[in-house]
């Protein structure tokens, strides 16, 4: 069980003056960089998941204006009337988890969300009612035209960048083997998450935004709007260190498939939203996970001595795990994190 009462994480708490570091990637995407740039480029990215697990991102070659009209259609789609947004709504989607949910029925360890929220999981070659194997629930044509293909296209850009990642950390931790197996077929989600600002005297104990929690996969590219101080990520010292945005450049965070590979050498942190003001924010995580079939097996070398690292689990199995406890109604216990703790017990 994830020891969530270490920090106090529901309320407030106390701002750091830290900043995250920023890295370039961009020798791990283009032809002609040597590889004196590539080993620059991974100790900087080695360095960063090790302190802080969080960091910015530029040398994405991603073009800027189009993550601007991928925002833009952030809120275009929130924008939409309530009847269009709740024909695509989850409860109606095959396996419970694919659409649009509304402001409150997000839950992050048993609060409720103050956000709105529209989920996207590759579309499965056989669609059925079994968990997560549903067919995707998309605005129609009509509605929001061509929204369908934008997403599509951008998570085949991400997952392009994603893998370039997968190399930089390669060259940092030695274990080409398994990390050529990070690079191909990788599952993905796509997040378009709406926050309405919260009230000006707003309760913790009954949920922010988006509660503290870490992400389930191996990295998280977000776009979001530029709003000073909405996402904090906690420090090692247990005050919050605000991920404002910076022009050009994706917030990048590790998820708890990469802590656990590298028995927590590499981060999953903590993270939440409280987003204040007059304004509407929008943000779209890009979730880059392993194959959908992976198993996660510590990797040699890399766990502490006296321990045994953490005990191997599926990849998919855990992602279904967190994945259906988030939805009001659902079983809220809080989830089993495959990376919280179980290295000590265990060693
Ligand atoms: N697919 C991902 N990672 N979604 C973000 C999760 C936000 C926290 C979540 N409600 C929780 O309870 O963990
Ligand atoms: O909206 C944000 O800035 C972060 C959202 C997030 O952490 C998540 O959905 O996992
Ligand atoms: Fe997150």
């Amino acid at each position: 069980m994830p020891d969530i009462t270490a920090f106090d994480r529901s309320a407030v708490g106390t701002m750091s003056a830290d900043k995250l570091p920023i890295v370039d990637i961009g020798a791990y995407l283009s032809g002609t960089a040597t590889a004196k740039d590539r080993k620059a480029s991974s100790d900087a990215i080695d360095k960063a998941c090790r302190e802080y697990g969080f960091f910015y991102v530029t040398g994405h070659g991603i073009d800027p204006e189009y993550l601007e009209s991928l925002l833009k259609l952030g809120h275009e789609f929130f924008e939409q009337p309530e009847e269009v947004k709740d024909s695509i709504h989850i409860f109606k989607s095959m396996d419970g988890v694919r659409g649009y949910q509304k402001i409150g029925e997000n839950v992050t360890y048993g609060k409720r969300d103050q956000q709105e929220a529209l989920d996207i999981y590759p579309e499965p070659e056989h669609p059925t009612k079994d968990q997560l194997n549903g067919s995707q629930l998309w605005p129609s044509e009509a509605d929001m035209p061509g929204f369908k293909a934008t997403m599509l296209e951008y998570t085949e850009k991400m997952t392009k960048v994603g893998q370039a990642f997968m190399r930089a950390m390669a060259d940092a931790l030695g274990h080409e083997d398994t990390f050529a197996e990070l690079q191909k077929d990788n599952y993905w989600v796509l997040r378009v998450i709406g926050y309405p600002p919260l009230p000006e005297s707003f309760d913790a104990e009954q949920g922010v935004s988006c509660g503290a929690h870490t992400d389930y996969g191996c990295l998280t590219f977000l776009l979001a709007d530029d709003f000073p101080g909405s996402l904090q990520v906690e420090s090692k010292d247990g005050s919050w260190i605000a991920a404002d945005p910076i022009p050009g450049a994706f917030v990048v965070n590790i998820g708890d498939i990469v802590d656990a590979l590298t028995s927590h050498g590499y981060k999953s942190t903590y993270h939440r939203v409280i987003h204040r003001g007059t304004r509407y924010r929008v943000s779209i995580p890009f979730f880059f996970e392993p194959p959908r079939d992976w198993l996660v097996e510590p990797l040699r070398g890399l766990v502490p001595e006296g321990h045994t690292g953490v005990p191997p689990f599926k990849y998919f199995d855990h992602l279904k795990s967190m994945i259906y406890r988030h939805f009001v109604g659902a079983d809220q216990q809080l989830p089993d994190k495959p990376n919280a703790n179980e290295l000590t017990q265990r060693g």
